[in-house]
Parts: structure tokens; sequence; C-alpha cells
């Protein structure tokens, strides 16, 4: 069975939330291994076995942690001449969405970005055009490099080696830009992040202030859920920017989305539509949301969500 490779993101040096899903992708279409441009891979090994990975491709190159992008595309050009796989998976990610398509160029490869779904015949469902349209793809030519939406692939991948590997990028010449700073643009949140989570609860311009889009806040948090809004609501100031869910914003894919006072533009639409289930709390019955919503409640949101939460805090209680 020919390899499958998986570009590893590591969050505080360990392998991000999405490389389980990646890894499980993976296994779908062959042998799942991993890639991972960065020092520490020795201790990752272990770890990324125990997620799926038969094979850890490990690059260590000088200032592998200073450069941006660049070292996980010559990490995964020199793992594809070593492995000769049948596809590579990367995350959807800004980062990682760069990484697979300069990966691409370099490799002739056939890049395939906002995949919600993949076949073990390497046919893969897609959505194009701001998500306007749906489609089924496979590549014509070239190894497929995958961009996969968090939370398209259900289950694991089976425990496997996870056998170091260690690459050599060393006549990697391609140019780099460092990174000569770094600071925090907002404060880190104990919420789940908005494009893995599993529940997602946004606010749109309906909540009518900061101050009462609080109460959105307080419904995330009470399921354990990432915090979404609308790009009205960013603009108003209700809460920061990097919670806008949409085309000009993130675009996520949870098990179930919540929609507390948005219309359902167009632009919006194309950030959440591909979630599984879709829940829309509104007072205009006409609201485009409720075209898409699984489940609508015509009302005035400030009655409806107090009362879902009492709902939700007597059903965990009971
Ligand atoms: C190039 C471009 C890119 C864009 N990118 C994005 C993007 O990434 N993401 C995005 O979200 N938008 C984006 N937009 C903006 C988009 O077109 C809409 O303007 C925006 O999504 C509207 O946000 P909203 O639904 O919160 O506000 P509105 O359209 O004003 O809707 C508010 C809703 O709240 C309801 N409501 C009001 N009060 C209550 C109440 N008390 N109880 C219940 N319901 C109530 C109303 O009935 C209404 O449906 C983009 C626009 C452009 C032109």
């Amino acid at each position: 069975m020919s390899q499958v490779l998986v570009l590893v993101e590591l969050a505080g040096g360990k392998p991000a939330e999405s490389t389980r899903e990646l890894l499980a992708a993976a296994a779908v279409l062959g042998e799942p291994a991993a890639v991972v441009a960065s020092g520490s891979a020795k201790e990752l090994a272990a770890e990324l076995g125990r997620l799926g990975a038969e094979t850890v491709y490990a690059s260590s190159a000088e200032g592998a942690d200073s450069l941006l992008v660049t070292p996980q595309v010559a990490a995964l050009a020199a793992a594809v001449e070593a492995a000769q796989p049948s596809a590579v998976i990367v995350g959807s990610s800004p980062d990682s969405r760069e990484a697979g398509a300069r990966l691409a160029v370099r490799v002739g490869g056939a890049y395939q970005s906002d995949v919600i779904g993949l076949e073990a015949d390497g046919t893969v469902a897609q959505q194009a055009f701001g998500g306007a349209f749906n489609i089924t793809a496979s590549a014509a030519k070239g190894i497929p490099v995958i961009s996969l939406r968090s939370n398209s692939i259900d289950g694991a991948a089976a425990a496997a080696s996870g056998t170091l590997v260690q690459l050599d990028v060393s006549g990697d010449t391609a140019p780099t830009t460092e990174i000569v700073s770094r600071h925090q643009q907002t404060a880190a949140s104990e919420r789940p992040s908005l494009k893995a989570a599993n529940i997602v609860v946004s606010g749109g311009r309906g909540l009518g202030s900061k101050e009462k889009f609080v109460l959105v806040e307080e419904l995330a948090d009470l399921l354990g859920a990432a915090l979404g809004a609308s790009r009205a609501a960013v603009d108003a100031g209700y809460c920061e920017h990097n919670l806008q869910v949409g085309q000009t914003g993130t675009t996520v894919s949870p098990n179930l989305y919540i929609a507390v006072g948005i219309s359902g533009a167009i632009q919006h639409l194309a950030g959440m539509q591909s979630s599984k289930t879709i829940v829309a709390i509104n007072k205009d019955e006409n609201s485009p949301i409720f075209d898409i919503a699984d489940f609508g409640i015509v009302g005035d949101l400030f009655t409806v969500v107090p009362q879902f939460m009492d709902a939700v805090k007597a059903r965990k209680n009971g």
C-alpha cells in the first residue's frame, strides 16, 4: 500500500488537534505517514504513531521554527521524494494551505482545496466559489495535494509504529522569509478553537451591542462550544475580528452550528454551510438563514436563548 503524507502542524510543541483527523483521512487513501518540520520530531514520533502514523518523516533544518512556511514545504518535498506517496494531505489553516499549494507547484501536483470528504479511490468532495457549489473531483495528473477542512472525516486511524525517518533538507535553497518578532493579537481563550470545534455558536447584528453579545458567549460556554460571529457583529465591535465566520473570515464545519441573530447573507453561509447540523434563531421568518437551517426557531433571541440555556442546564443537572 502506498504512503499518504500528512503535514503535522505544531501547537505548543505538540501535534495540533487537527492531526488525528488528517491521519484518519490518510488511512482512507493508503498508509498514513506524518511529516514534521521541527527538531523535536524524535519526541513526537511515539505520539504520532499512536495517532496512526506508520512512518514519521522529520526534517530539522537550522532555524526551521523562525522561518515562514518554507521549512514545511522543504520537508514535504523531501518526504515526497523519499516516499513517492499516492497523496499528500494538509490542514486548512492559512499556513498549511500555503505549504500545500507551494508543494503542489514544486512537485507538479494537483492542489485540491476546501475538501470536505474523500473516498478510497481518491475522489474528493470540495466546496467551490465560496460554497456556492459542491463538486466531486479527482486529480487528473500529478500527486493530489489535499487541503482538508476540519470535521470532515469521522473516526481515527489505527495506532501504528511511528518509525522515525530523518530527512535531509540542507540542499533546499528556496528563498525564505524570517520571522523577526511575534505578538499575540488577542488574549488566549479557554474555548475550543473555531476551526476544530465540534460545536460553534455564532452571534450576529441581532444581538444589538457588545454588552448583549455576552449572551452568545454564555451559550457557547454552556455547550463547551467555540464562539463565532458574523462580519456585521465584528464590524460593530461586538467581538474580536478573529471570530468572524464566512467568506472573508474563518471557514468552519462543526457537527453543530448555532446561528443567533444572523440573517444568513451568502458571504456568511460560505463559511459555515458545510456544518453537519445548523440551528438558526431569528425573529424574521423570512431570513435566508432558515433556507439552510436543519432546525429553525422564529422568535426574539433574548427570549429564546435564555429558555434554551435553562433547558440545557436542566438536562445537564437531571
Ligand atoms: C466582500 C464581502 C465579504 C463579506 N464577508 C463576510 C464574512 O466573511 N462573514 C459574514 O458574516 N459576512 C460577510 N459579509 C457581510 C454580509 O454580506 C452581511 O452583511 C453580514 O453577514 C450580515 O451580518 P448579520 O447577519 O449579523 O447582520 P444582519 O444582516 O443585519 O442580520 C441581523 C439578523 O438578526 C435578526 N434579529 C435582529 N434582532 C433580533 C432579535 N431580537 N431576535 C432574533 N433575531 C433578531 C434580524 O432578523 C436579522 O436577520 C461580507 C460582505 C462583503 C461585501
